[in-house]
């Protein structure tokens, strides 16, 4: 075995949390082909080889167009509870334990999907996963900030109203294209969703530059950044970050198949890593981006120079800097020791 399938060995069953995953987005190729065959006045190939194509972008604009084909296949709350409870299937298959799932509410209802069963539907798959695979779920609602002011308004209301929230939310993000989408817009929604207990996680410095991550900071009162990948360019913005802990959750492959950055060797992580910010691995879209969490890590090892240590450091840093109670993380974190150890010992 060469050095490098070792430690590719080793990722595949390292206990790890994901923090910046999309719902939708997640939708693999088999789940996708299905629901494009159930409904033919889709754009969306049924062919699974034919989405490999379909999944190739020439830009950000695109990867949204894409994504709201696949987005405008669910049509149903079975279909919701069948997509969830898939992702999780995945999830658990690469020893993920724990993940914060981000989801559009806004998209399905506005579709058409009654909001309660869309609640029951992600609910039911929550439970479901836990007691089958031990996978632990929680929900990042996000504003589709494209929409405008009412997909924020849709959003909130359904991550704040008792009667509707669901029990796995945890936190409130901003997500689709940046440019032509000031931050500060949202501002009034990151402040009623906080108010109710959420925590703020928006996309920000994915398509745009370290203003918008400052926007997100200053604004929405960020607690993580989504990306914040243009974050390299402005020193100031990478002290503040690292001082005040801020991590961001950065989406490697995501970066060059929406053509944010040209290339993996010229990933801005080293630059994260060596100002001192605590910094996550994601997937963001798996599927669409042709990635999954395992090769994100074995992108981040190599781009890091990470050998096993390195990355069980990694992979405890998105469980402490996650939304998990305090004896989740450190059941986690203990299985992250305990394998990382056996792995190792003589
Ligand atoms: O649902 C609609 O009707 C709608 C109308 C106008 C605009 C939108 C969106 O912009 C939806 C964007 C959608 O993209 C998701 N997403 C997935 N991956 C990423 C990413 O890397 N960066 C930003 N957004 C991403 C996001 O969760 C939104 O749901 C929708
Ligand atoms: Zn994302």
């Amino acid at each position: 075995m060469t050095t490098t399938d070792h430690l590719h060995a080793f990722i595949a069953d390292l206990p790890k949390a994901e923090l910046h995953v999309h719902h939708v987005g997640s939708a693999s190729p088999r789940i996708v082909s299905e629901l494009a065959a159930r409904h033919p006045d889709s754009k969306v190939p049924t062919d699974p080889e034919a989405l490999v194509d379909y999944f190739t972008f020439t830009d950000f604009a695109h990867f949204i167009d894409v994504y709201l084909s696949v987005v405008d296949l669910i049509r149903t709350p079975e279909d919701v509870r069948l997509l969830t409870y898939e992702v999780a299937r995945e999830l658990a298959r690469q020893q993920v334990r724990y993940a914060e799932l981000t989801i559009t509410p806004f998209s399905s209802t506005r579709r058409g999907i009654d909001e309660r069963a869309f609640m029951e539907a992600i609910e039911d798959a929550r439970k479901a996963a836990e007691s089958e695979f031990g996978t632990v779920l929680r929900w990042c609602f996000d504003i589709p900030g494209e929409a405008g002011l009412e997909a924020a308004e849709e959003t909130t209301r359904l991550a704040t109203d008792d009667r509707l929230r669901p029990e796995g939310l945890v936190s409130f993000g901003l997500g689709g294209p940046e440019i032509g989408v000031p931050r500060p817009q949202f501002k009034p929604y990151f402040d009623r969703a906080i108010a109710a207990g959420l925590h703020s996680v928006p996309h920000a410095g994915e398509t745009t530059g370290p203003e918008t991550v400052w926007d997100a900071l200053t604004h929405l009162r960020a607690e993580r950044i989504g990306h914040g990948t243009s974050s390299f360019q402005d020193p100031a913005l990478l002290t503040h970050l690292a001082d005040h802990r801020i991590p961001l959750e950065v989406c490697p492959t995501s970066n060059i198949a929406t053509r944010a950055v040209r290339t993996l060797d010229e990933h801005p992580i080293k630059e994260f890593v060596k100002a001192g910010i605590v910094v996550t691995i994601n997937s963001d879209d798996p599927p669409m981006f042709g990635t999954d969490l395992n090769s994100e890590y074995a992108v981040a090892a190599r781009l890091l120079n990470l050998d096993e240590q390195g990355l069980a450091a990694l992979a405890k840093n998105a469980v402490d800097v996650s939304f998990l109670d305090e004896p989740g993380k450190a059941r986690i974190k203990d299985e992250i020791d305990s394998y990382t150890a056996t792995w190792l010992a003589p």
